[in-house]
């Protein structure tokens, strides 16, 4: 037997259109990333995948993506838990900042270690600055990063994952975990034990559901790097994402 997780990275946002570094600025869809969305839950029930609970981070990109999918599929009424935890990758300084002006201040080399490296973490943030959410009442109390190379998301992730997504998925539950592009990649390197080289260069397209299915002695895939519900619609938004910057 195996167990069904889907892994679902938000719509388009504003600041994706944008170009700009985003990481817990909590920004909204766009119009592009709102169809996106919708779209992701014809894909669920045109495949006959119905999540029996779903998952997200604390940001309006992924809950407002999560809501459309569900709404789509019939499957508005299912339980909810959040959390931070799930939050995409604390950008640092960089956040609010333009990809491209970045890039060419800064050069390609310290540009994709800032955005793919495994451990190199952006310049962090200042506190009380523009784009910090040090005083948001939504943190409160928690240990919230000032910046987050991808091995801080995975160890903040990992709890999580252990804590609240596993036991859903050994009652027997498909879970729905509606993320971000780097949240999503440190869950991924930790299902498909990608080394710490190989996930700088792999990208999560937004708004196409990624299907795992899960030994359920081990929880590893039994489809390793899962199963994209439109392969052929991923492999374009993938490289679009691989080349955001340029
Ligand atoms: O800006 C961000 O927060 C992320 C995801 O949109 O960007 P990148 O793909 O560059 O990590």
């Amino acid at each position: 037997m195996t167990y069904t997780l889907v892994l679902l990275r938000h719509g388009e946002s504003e600041w994706n259109a944008k170009n700009l570094f985003t990481g817990w600025v909590d920004v909204p869809l766009s119009e592009k990333g709102i169809g996106e969305a919708k779209r992701g839950g014809d894909l669920l029930r045109e495949a006959g995948v119905a999540p029996d609970v779903l998952h997200t981070s604390l940001l309006r990109r992924a809950i407002m993506t999560a809501n459309l999918a569900l709404d789509t599929a019939d499957l508005h009424w299912i339980p909810v838990k959040r959390s931070w935890r799930l939050n995409e990758r604390h950008y640092g300084d960089l956040q609010g900042k333009d990809k491209k002006q970045v890039r060419d201040q800064y050069g390609e080399e310290q540009f994709m270690l800032w955005r793919r490296s495994y451990d190199v973490p952006p310049p962090e943030i200042e506190l009380g600055s523009e784009f910090s959410q040090d005083a948001d009442v939504r943190y409160a109390g928690e240990p919230i990063p000032r910046s987050e190379a991808l091995k801080q998301v995975l160890d903040r992730a990992l709890p999580y994952w252990e804590g609240e997504i596993v036991p859903d998925l050994k009652a027997g539950k498909t879970v729905l975990v509606a993320a971000h592009g780097n949240s999503l990649r440190a869950i991924i390197k930790h299902l498909d034990g990608v080394d710490d080289e190989t996930i700088a260069g792999l990208n999560v397209p937004t708004g196409i559901p990624l299907v795992y299915e899960l030994d359920e002695e081990t929880l590893q895939p039994t489809n390793p790097g899962g199963t994209y519900l439109d392969p052929e619609a991923a492999k374009d938004a993938i490289a679009a994402v691989a080349n955001q910057g340029k």
